[in-house]
């Protein structure tokens, strides 16, 4: 007679690890802080969201200063929020690929090279409108030459605030505080010259992820990180 052979476990009965235990409580509040923890460490960690970051505080600027229309008001900000979606979403789905492979695979590089093309899409689009926007409202933009010379004036230097602000670079916490204080100074004075409201919003908005991230990059600097909370 023989002896029964030890077999293995069936799938639902194999060891499973612990499981994950929820980060930071539940509720709206939490899923909001955990929203916001998202975009910030993609504002960190991801050099083209910086560029964006950026890129959109021009397009406040140019809103801010030339009267448009109401359509065209919309479509700016959306062509803006979509970049912001496409290269967030970007970066999550580079983090689940790295999850699943840290070796070459051309699945892998597919979805990658898929996300950041989604990305490029709209960017491209986004420009092209931006364009086809200014170039309809060629006479009002050739007749608002003293506003186009504010709006560059202090307009600059609150982009190079912000550029300041999400430099990957080490730096004194001086330097960050500086930049964010003088980028809030200059966007209130550009408040109230402002024909829109709205991109004055976004671009305080900006302002307020570009300090965010400059914070959480010292934080990083500065406290050990969970494993794989550092990669792009
Ligand atoms: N595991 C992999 N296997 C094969 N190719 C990969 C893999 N990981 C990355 N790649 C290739 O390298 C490119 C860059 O991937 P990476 O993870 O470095 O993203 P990234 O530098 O943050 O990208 P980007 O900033 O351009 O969005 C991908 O688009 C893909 O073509």
């Amino acid at each position: 007679m023989s002896s029964p052979v030890p077999s293995s476990p069936p799938p639902s009965e194999k060891p499973r690890p612990p499981a994950y235990a929820s980060q930071g409580g539940a509720g709206m509040l939490a899923s909001f802080r955990h929203a916001w923890n998202g975009l910030i460490h993609t504002a960190v960690h991801q050099r083209n969201m910086r560029v964006h970051l950026v890129s959109a505080l021009l397009v406040g600027l140019v809103g801010s200063g030339i009267p448009l229309g109401l359509a065209e008001k919309v479509t700016l900000i959306f062509c803006v929020l979509l970049i912001f979606f496409a290269e967030i979403l970007n970066s999550a789905l580079e983090h689940l690929v790295d999850l699943a492979t840290r070796h070459f695979d051309e699945k892998a590089r597919l979805t990658k090279d898929a996300a950041a093309a989604g990305v490029l899409v709209l960017a491209i689009g986004t420009v092209v409108i931006f364009a086809a926007i200014l170039v309809h409202n060629w006479e009002t933009v050739a007749s608002s030459g003293p506003q186009i010379a504010r709006q560059v004036a202090l307009g600059l230097p609150l982009a190079l605030c912000v550029m300041v602000l999400v430099l990957p670079q080490p730096r004194s916490a001086w330097v960050d505080r500086l930049a964010f204080l003088g980028g809030a100074l200059l966007l209130g004075v550009l408040a109230t010259y402002t024909v829109s409201s709205v991109f004055t919003a976004m671009n305080g908005g900006l302002l307020v992820i570009a300090g965010s991230a400059a914070r959480q990059r010292r934080l990083e600097r500065t406290t050990p990180q969970p494993a794989g909370a550092l990669e792009g």
